[in-house]
């Protein structure tokens, strides 16, 4: 570990030190969060005794202990993997159902899928990601989760916030930092550390918050969180944007969950507090605009469209965009988004493909549609199907919903004794890896 690191670390905590070197020795905090857009906390509970230790940070969440990427809830998106004390931020966020929501820095996704899990029918969040790859893992996380009034973009703090001005609730900035935090996880990391990476992201994320600063409303809500110990990217951060931003007010957190920070208000984790580290502040903008964000007209669907939907949903609960023979849904409408590298507004539904429509994985991904032709299958015809094989099953047919235990994980075409399998091939488990059993 970097001397250096940790004569910083001695500074800031002398007293606990040892503590501190001590936890750098225990296995990393490791937890889920249930997704309750599909399945109820207490369900799951019933589903899954090893949920029986509650984060401390957030509801919801649990600590658990073993690797859970193939369990049937994961697969199907009724949890997310989530450090526990990663959703703190969010908690103190305090989503309301019908906020307008900005994640600046939103890639994989943790925090993301946790606003929109807060948010109701008439709420919308836009997750933001400046890396190309990373913006696909996003993109592929919310539709594992099944979120329905989201937009996914790919593009800069300043281009977004410039072209969004004074339209959001609430910002989320969970700012890219010197990851102190996840040395643990990282390796790497432990010696890649240095000051001058420290002052590195410090500089970035003050250039983060003076874009998002544009994009929040008058009385809007900003929360900024990283997972790195360093002051330079913490509390300087936040009193440097305090001085600049006189209309920013810092909002006093009293959690029951971490510390008091090095100014009072702002909250420290640190790995004795029971997760693996974060800072969070939480400010207020009390001047500025109120703007709404410019919405379209639902589109009008193609027969063939209306047909599927028909079979499928109650179609006329939504609305509707349409993209080059692309059809897109929400329970709200469509946000206007021209001139920003969207690579996804709505629940994908399908494709115009010549004479026919082709429904799209994501479109079953979505609990909360009801869908009108469900099948629940085994552990073992959902492993076979995780595969991309075919299964037995009597239903009607056509286009199904394929869930466990009432949670949809994919779809399939059936011909009335076999189910085809749709499951897109990226999100095929490879041979020898399978569905786990529950315990
Ligand atoms: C700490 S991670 C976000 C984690 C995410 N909020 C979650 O909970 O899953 C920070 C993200 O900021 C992105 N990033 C890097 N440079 C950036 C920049 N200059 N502006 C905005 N985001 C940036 C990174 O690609 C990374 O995905």
């Amino acid at each position: 570990m970097n001397e250096e690191f940790l004569e910083r670390i001695k500074s800031y905590i002398p007293d606990e030190f040892d503590g501190f070197l001590a936890s750098l020795d225990k296995p990393l905090y490791r937890g889920l969060r249930v997704n309750t857009k599909k399945i109820d906390t207490d369900i799951l509970k019933e589903y899954m005794p090893v949920l029986d230790r509650p984060s401390i940070f957030s509801k919801d969440s649990f600590y658990v202990d073993q690797p859970l990427g193939n369990h049937p809830f994961h697969l199907s998106g009724a949890f997310y993997l989530q450090e526990p004390s990663a959703s703190a931020p969010v908690e103190i966020m305090n989503v309301q159902q019908d906020d307008i929501v900005l994640d600046l820095c939103a890639a994989p996704g943790s925090k993301s899928t946790q606003i929109a899990q807060a948010l109701g029918d008439n709420g919308f969040l836009l997750s933001n990601e400046i890396d190309s790859k990373r913006v696909k893992i996003l993109l592929s996380n919310m539709e594992r989760m099944g979120i329905v009034n989201m937009a996914v973009t790919n593009t800069t703090p300043e281009i977004i916030c410039s072209k969004l001005q004074g339209c959001f609730d609430k910002v989320l900035v969970d700012a890219p930092c010197s990851g102190e935090g996840m040395m643990k996880k990282h390796e790497i990391a432990k010696d890649n550390w240095s000051l001058d990476n420290v002052l590195f992201c410090a500089k970035r994320q003050k250039d983060i918050l003076s874009h998002a600063y544009k994009a929040l409303k008058k009385d809007g809500i900003l929360v900024y969180s990283t997972c790195t110990y360093a002051k330079e990217e913490n509390e300087d951060v936040i009193e440097w944007f305090l001085n600049e931003y006189k209309d920013m007010e810092l909002i006093h957190i009293d959690s029951s969950f971490g510390r008091e920070g090095f100014i009072p208000g702002v909250r420290r984790i640190f790995p004795m507090d029971q997760g693996e580290g974060h800072f969070i502040a939480k400010l207020q903008k009390k001047s500025g605009v109120d703007k709404k964000l410019s919405c379209l007209r639902s589109a009008s669907l193609d027969a063939l469209v209306t047909s599927f939907l028909k079979d499928q949903i109650e179609k006329d609960k939504y609305y509707f965009y349409t993209n080059h023979d692309k059809v897109y849904l929400m329970k709200r409408p469509f946000i206007d988004l021209k001139n920003i590298k969207v690579l996804r507004q709505g629940l994908y539904v399908g494709d115009i493909i010549k004479k026919r429509f082709e429904p799209a994985h994501a479109f079953y991904m979505a609990n909360c549609l009801n869908y009108l032709m469900t099948v629940d299958v085994s552990i073992e015809s959902m492993d076979q199907f995780m595969h991309g094989l075919e299964i037995e099953q009597e239903t009607r047919k056509g286009y199904v919903a394929l869930c466990y235990k009432g949670i949809n994980f994919g779809f399939g075409k059936s011909d009335g004794k076999r189910i085809k399998n749709k499951i897109p091939k990226g999100l095929r488990l490879m041979e020898g890896s399978h569905v786990l059993k529950e315990d």
